[in-house]
């Protein structure tokens, strides 16, 4: 299906709404389902930066920490696009303009993730949104956010958990982004909580896991689908680690872990 013009879709005021300084993509007449209505072109002409240079960066430059929250989108674990013009604070695609909505009316082309389609019919006036979901996990920049989207199905604060629930991937699957259906795949053969998170180490390669907010002693952090090896997860070795596994190859902490304590294992003392 040919692309829309750009001219039937507006920018506009959205302060009343969701804040200060909010805005929101309006149609402009009737697109219908299906029809593809952006072709991004953030891809090409973005920064790519881990969760921790993202943090770095707020810490070293405050007054860039709103534009780099807002327009932080996720690619893959612990890799992040910004717009190269985040100096400015300027977005060099509007894509980066739609708002979530937890009754989105569009989403991401299966057969090309870069185009934006309808995924029901757009009357004139409706704002256009996607579900962050489709995008983000749950080390997104705009975890914690407090939903406004004024909808029935509404989450209220958004957790990006989503992709976890069985429902809401069969309905939405074909409208995510490549990275979460990959997560989505991974769920089988890599799990680990939604309040841990992958870093990438010094070596590309190797990542680590951590914790995203604070872990009860005694939670399940992951679990092995396979041999218990520190080359089948992302649970690096430690003589002095945080967490065991019990004979069901979940991973355990031993005691309370604070925010971005690294779970670790003692693989020689290990279960196999
Ligand atoms: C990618 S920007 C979306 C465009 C933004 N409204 C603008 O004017 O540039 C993401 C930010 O928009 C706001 N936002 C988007 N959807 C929202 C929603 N459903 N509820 C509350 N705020 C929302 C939040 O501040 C979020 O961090």
């Amino acid at each position: 299906m040919p692309f829309r013009n750009l001219l039937f879709i507006h920018l506009v005021d959205a302060s009343e709404k969701y804040g200060d300084g909010q805005r929101m993509l309006v149609a402009n007449e009737v697109i219908e389902k299906g029809e593809k209505i952006w072709w991004c072109t953030c891809g090409d002409d973005d920064e790519i930066l881990s969760r921790d240079e993202i943090l770095t960066l707020c810490v070293d430059y405050p007054h860039l920490k709103k534009f780099l929250y807002w327009y932080s989108y996720m690619i893959a674990d612990d890799i992040y696009c910004i717009p190269k013009t985040y100096c400015e604070q300027r977005n060099n695609d509007e894509c980066c303009l739609f708002n979530h909505s937890c009754e989105p009316n569009c989403g991401f082309d299966i057969s090309d993730s870069n185009n934006i389609v309808a995924l029901k019919t757009i009357q004139p006036g409706e704002e256009l949104t996607y579900d962050y979901n489709f995008l983000e996990t749950e080390p997104s920049f705009t975890r914690g956010m407090q939903c406004k989207c004024e909808t029935k199905s509404c989450v209220g604060v958004l957790n990006f958990d989503r992709y976890r629930d069985p429902e809401f991937q069969e309905k939405y699957l074909m409208y995510m982004s490549p990275y979460l259906q990959q997560r989505i795949r991974e769920l089988e053969s890599k799990w680990y909580s939604g309040k841990c998170f992958t870093r990438t180490t010094i070596d590309p390669k190797i990542r680590s896991l951590h914790a995203l907010e604070r872990i009860a002693a005694g939670e399940v952090v992951a679990k092995f689908s396979g041999p218990i090896a520190v080359e089948n997860h992302f649970i690096q070795h430690s003589d002095v680690p945080t967490c065991f596994v019990n004979h069901k190859k979940e991973v355990i902490a031993f005691t309370a872990l604070p925010y971005e304590s690294e779970i670790t294992l003692n693989y020689n003392k290990v279960l196999s």
